[in-house]
C-alpha cells in the first residue's frame, strides 16, 4: 500500500458484497467515507487492529466473528448474539451492537404495523429470522411461530398456525433477485392478517407483498428496515441524531430512482410511442417488450400468425419475466400483457403501472393481428380487456398526444414520490 494513502475509516466489511446500497446510503446521511471492505476470513484480526477504522457495518459470514473482537456488547448484540455494527471507543477498544434490530423495529413502525400482544407469523428460522424473533419479544408480541423448511413447523402447517395470525414476516431471500417473482406461501391461509413485512428490498414487492396488496393489508419492503439500520449506524459513526424526515427522504429518493414506470394499454394506443419520449425526458433505459420479442424470435404480430396467441402468451410471459426484474426503467408492454394474471407480479415487482387511453376509432391496427376486422373487432377486444387494464394499474390517463401524455405521467411518477 502507498505510504501516504490512508484506510477509510467507515464502511461494510464481508467476505463478497457484490452490490450494496450501503455506501449510497451512509453518503446521503453526510458520510463521505464510506465504503466496501472484502475481505477473507483469515485477514480480520489484522484488519480489524488497524487503528484508522472507526466505523464498520459487517455482514455474512462475519456477524458472529467479529464478536469476539469487541470489548463491550449492547444487549441487543449479546441477545441476537450477532454483532452487525463496530464503533471505535475513544480507548481504541471496539463496542458491537446490532442495527439489524433497530432497522426491523424502525421498519415496522413506518409500516404502522403493530405487534404488541399480536400474533406473529415468521417465514425463516436463519440469523435474520433470529434477530427479528428478538425484537418481536422486545416489542411485546403474544406469541411468535417460524415456519421453516427443515425444521417442524413447516410451511405446509401455514393453514393450522395461519388461521389466526395478526402479522406475518418473511425473514428467508426466497423471493430475492433474480429469482423473483416468487413466494413460499400464499396468503389464502392467513385469513386475519394486519400487517405484511418482507426483509427483501429486491425487488421492491415481492410476490407476498403483492398478494398482501391486493387484499388491502398494510405491507412493507425491507428497504425501510436497511436505511433505518444504517441510520442507526450513522447515529453512532457520527456521534449526532437524525431527524426523522432524514431517514423518510432516503426511503423515498431511492424508490424514486428505482421505481419502473410500465405502460399498458390497447394495442396500437402508443405504448412505444409515449415510453420513448419519457424515457428521453426522464434520461432512463427504454425497454420495449415487443421489440424485444422480435430480436429473440420474429415480430409478435408474426408469431401470433404462425404458432396462434397462446404459444406467444407463454413466451411473452417468460421475457417480461427477464425483462422485468431491472430498476429504474421505462418499460412499454405489448397490448395482450393483461390478459395472464400471472404477468401482474412480474410488472408490478419493481414498476408503477399506467394504463394509456385513446378513443378506439384513432388506435393503430397496422401489423397488429388481434386488431384485424375493424371497429367492431376493436370494441369486442376492449370489452374484454377493459376491466384486466383497471385492475393491472395504479394510474389511467387519456392521452390525446403522445408528448403531452408523456408529460402527464412524468409529473404524476414525481408527485407520488413527492407527497
Ligand atoms: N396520442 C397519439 N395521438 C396520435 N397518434 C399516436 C398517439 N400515440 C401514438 N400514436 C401513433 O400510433 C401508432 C402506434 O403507436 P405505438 O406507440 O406503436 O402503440 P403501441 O406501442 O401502444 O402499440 C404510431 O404511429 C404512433 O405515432
Ligand atoms: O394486444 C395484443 O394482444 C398484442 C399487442 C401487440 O403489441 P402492441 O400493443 O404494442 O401493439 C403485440 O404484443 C402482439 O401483437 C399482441
Ligand atoms: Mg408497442
Amino acid at each position: 500500500m502507498n505510504q501516504n494513502s490512508a484506510l477509510t475509516p467507515f464502511g461494510l466489511l464481508g467476505k463478497t458484497l457484490g452490490h450494496s446500497y450501503s455506501p449510497q446510503i451512509h453518503n446521503a446521511l453526510g458520510n463521505p467515507h464510506y465504503v466496501l471492505y472484502e475481505r477473507a476470513p483469515q485477514e480480520l484480526t489484522e484488519f480489524l487492529a488497524q487503528p484508522e477504522l472507526k466505523g464498520l457495518n459487517v455482514t455474512i459470514p462475519y456477524k458472529k466473528d467479529v464478536m469476539s473482537a469487541c470489548q463491550t456488547l449492547s444487549d441487543a448484540a449479546k441477545h441476537i448474539g450477532a454483532v452487525n455494527t463496530m464503533v471505535r471507543q475513544t480507548d481504541g477498544s471496539w463496542y458491537g451492537h446490532n442495527t439489524d434490530y433497530d432497522g426491523f423495529i424502525y421498519m415496522l413502525e413506518w409500516a404502522g404495523i403493530n405487534i404488541k400482544d399480536q400474533k406473529v407469523i415468521v417465514l425463516g428460522n436463519g440469523a435474520t429470522a433470529h434477530t427479528i424473533h428478538v425484537a418481536l419479544i422486545d416489542l411485546g408480541a403474544r406469541e411468535i411461530i417460524h415456519l421453516s423448511r427443515k425444521t417442524e413447523p413447516f410451511y405446509s402447517e401455514a393453514a393450522t398456525f395461519g388461521a389466526d395470525a395478526d402479522v406475518l414476516i418473511n425473514a428467508t431471500p426466497v423471493g430475492t433477485y433474480p429469482n423473483c417473482p416468487e413466494a413460499l406461501i400464499s396468503l389464502d391461509d392467513f385469513p386475519q392478517l394486519k400487517g405484511v413485512a418482507d426483509v427483501i428490498y429486491n425487488p421492491y414487492r415481492t410476490a407476498l407483498l403483492i398478494d398482501a396488496e391486493r387484499r388491502n393489508i398494510p405491507y412493507t419492503d425491507g428497504l425501510p428496515m436497511l436505511i433505518g439500520q444504517a441510520v442507526a449506524a450513522a447515529k453512532l459513526f457520527m456521534q449526532k441524531d437524525f431527524e426523522p424526515e432524514a431517514t423518510e427522504t432516503i426511503i423515498r429518493q431511492m424508490r424514486h430512482q428505482q421505481e419502473n414506470i410500465v405502460l399498458i394499454g390497447m394495442p396500437g394506443v402508443g405504448k412505444t410511442t409515449v415510453g420513448t419520449a419519457l424515457a428521453k425526458q426522464l434520461q432512463r433505459p427504454f425497454i420495449d417488450c415487443d421489440d424485444e420479442f422480435e430480436k429473440r424470435y420474429c415480430h409478435p404480430g408474426e408469431y401470433i400468425a404462425t404458432h396462434g396467441e397462446p404459444a406467444f402468451r407463454e413466451k411473452e410471459t417468460a421475457l417480461l419475466a427477464k425483462l422485468c426484474k431491472t430498476t429504474g426503467a421505462i418499460i412499454a408492454t405489448g397490448g395482450g400483457v393483461v390478459t395472464q394474471s400471472v404477468n401482474y407480479p412480474i410488472l408490478r415487482q419493481n414498476g408503477r403501472i399506467y394504463w394509456i387511453r385513446r378513443p378506439l376509432e384513432n388506435l393503430a391496427v397496422d401489423g397488429r393481428p388481434l386488431s384485424q376486422g375493424g371497429l367492431s373487432r376493436l370494441k369486442s377486444l376492449y370489452a374484454v380487456r377493459q376491466p384486466l387494464y383497471d385492475a393491472f394499474s395504479q394510474c389511467a390517463f387519456d392521452i390525446v398526444n403522445p408528448n403531452d401524455g408523456a408529460q402527464h405521467i412524468e409529473e404524476e411518477y414525481h408527485a407520488h414520490f413527492n407527497s
